[in-house]
């Protein structure tokens, strides 16, 4: 647990309530005792007067229930949710139903602050507008697991209980798009009728533009009668059923044909069509608004040299590819590199203006060193969107040759970073590392609410190379 709380610290109430001073990124409101101890507390939103029952007490901190609100803040909310909630039972895939959105964006904006000031010791030059859309039915991507009760006699499908490894009972679910959340009912009804309903441990949700696939995990080959129940349902409701028999690499359509699973990036005139198994990002609303906004960052020219780190199937460097003069996207799985592939002359055909020439290729990028950097050659600008890991060893091995000149011959750093990031603590770091050893500066942060209403924080950064850093680099 973190604190970070202003000051003047107000005072506890003398009946015992406290006066709630902000809110971590878990949404527990944190408060002080006259004593100095600080206390987290669950349900409580900045602003508040509260009465807490305490669970667990340490030497200088304590967790606590908001039991009772005397003075309630202007941003509580009534939750969107039925499911959502402090009590046992509820569903934990959401955290922060009772704050309004405004006030959770302007949470993950200065939880990205805090992280790079107290990891990286960086203070972006300027904050950049956070990026918000919609925040209910928009989560695309999503893994549900499956329960037959014996007791109850019922099928529970849904995200984890808070703090619990029990299987939430939801009926509906409002930041799935609403055709999924309506279908949660008809679905733990088909799994019930199922023979292999002890079997089924998962459901997975990805949806495109248009064709909502669910890939279902079963642990014993399928019934012919379950199979023929699985193509009643997905005709009568519009799902295209995919079955996962071990590991990733056994998802299989259940019936060949049909529209590809696909979305669009239509400012850029592309489609990407992918697998329900292939990484893509969870909220396509945000997606849109944060392609469009990492390109126009980068600004990539026709003469220009762009690598794409991290580049999964094409997210990014396609569009680059649409204004950039030659692109490379690196990744680390075989498979995504294949489909970027396919996407790329997919998306080749017929265009106006031709895309830049681009390759793909895979590597672990977990394993970058000064060599291998050299050796992909001198590009102008990076895109770099990493997984929650971070991209340590690539900064690092950007910071290894910014201190040994002698190991760059004539490779030359990129002149601009757009570094797109969900985890602001690896941000924070890798940040540190650019800013503090690599010669850039960190010209611009903001928050992206790709999430709404979990504790999840997505942002952005923008890192320039100071020309007189490294001779040669001025744009
Ligand atoms: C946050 S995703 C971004 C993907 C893509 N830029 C997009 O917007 O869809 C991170 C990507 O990093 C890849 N990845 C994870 N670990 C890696 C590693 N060690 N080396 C290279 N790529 C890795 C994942 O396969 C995934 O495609
Ligand atoms: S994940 Fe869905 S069901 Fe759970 S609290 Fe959030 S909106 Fe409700």
């Amino acid at each position: 647990m973190s604190a970070d709380v202003p000051h003047p610290i107000p005072a506890p109430y003398p009946d015992g309530s406290l006066a709630v001073e902000s809110l971590d990124i878990e949404a527990q409101g944190i408060a002080h005792r006259a004593d100095g101890k600080v206390v987290f507390i669950e349900g409580a939103l900045p602003f508040e007067q509260v009465s807490v029952s305490v669970h667990r007490k340490k030497n200088n901190w304590e967790a606590a229930t908001a039991t009772a609100i005397h003075r309630e803040s202007s941003q509580r909310v009534r939750p969107g949710c039925p499911h959502f909630g402090l009590h046992a039972g509820a569903c934990g895939g959401c955290k922060m139903q009772h704050l309004h959105p405004s006030a959770q964006v302007a949470i993950k904006q200065r939880v990205l602050e805090d992280n790079l000031w107290h990891l990286g010791k960086v203070k972006a030059e300027t904050l950049l507008r956070p990026i918000e859309g919609p925040t209910w039915g928009y989560r695309y991507r999503a893994r549900l697991s499956v329960r037959h009760v014996h007791k109850k006699g019922v099928v529970l499908i849904g995200f984890h209980e808070r703090k619990s490894r029990y299987v939430a009972d939801m009926g509906v679910c409002p930041v799935l798009p609403p055709h999924v959340s309506a279908m949660l009912g008809p679905l733990r009804e088909l799994i019930f009728g199922l023979d292999a309903r002890e079997t089924c441990p998962q459901i997975e949700l990805a949806a495109g533009d248009t064709v909502t696939a669910l890939v279902l995990r079963h642990l014993e080959p399928l019934s012919e009668d379950d199979l023929a129940r699985l193509r009643a349902f997905g005709q009568q409701h519009g799902v295209q059923w995919w079955l996962q028999a071990k590991g990733p690499d056994t998802v299989r359509l259940l019936d060949e044909g049909g529209e590809p699973l696909a979305y669009g990036l239509p400012e850029f005139g592309i489609t990407m069509p992918f697998k329900p198994t292939d990484f893509t990002q969870v909220n396509p609303a945000i997606n849109r608004v944060l392609v469009t906004r990492a390109l126009r960052l980068l600004d990539a020219q026709a003469h220009e040299r762009v690598i794409d780190w991290f580049c999964g199937l094409g997210n990014f460097t396609l569009p680059i590819a649409t204004t950039a003069g030659e692109v490379l996207g690196i990744e680390g799985s075989e498979t995504l590199v294949a489909r970027s592939r396919e996407n790329l002359q997919r998306n080749a055909a017929g265009r106006a203006r031709p895309l830049a020439p681009t390759r793909f290729a895979a590597r672990n990028l977990f394993e970058m060193t000064p060599e291998l950097l050299v050796a992909d050659g001198t590009a102008d600008k990076w895109l770099v969107d990493p997984p929650r890991e971070g991209a340590f060893a690539l900064a690092k091995a950007l910071a290894d040759l910014h201190q040994q000149p002698a190991l760059r011959g004539d490779w030359l750093p990129p002149r601009r970073i757009v570094y797109v990031s969900c985890n602001p603590a690896t941000l924070a770091r890798d940040a540190g590392l650019l800013v503090h050893q690599a010669g850039y500066r960190c010209v611009l942060a903001g928050a992206v609410n790709m999430f709404p209403h979990t504790a999840h924080v997505e942002s952005m950064a923008v890192f320039e190379l100071d020309p007189a850093a490294v001779p040669g680099t001025a744009a």
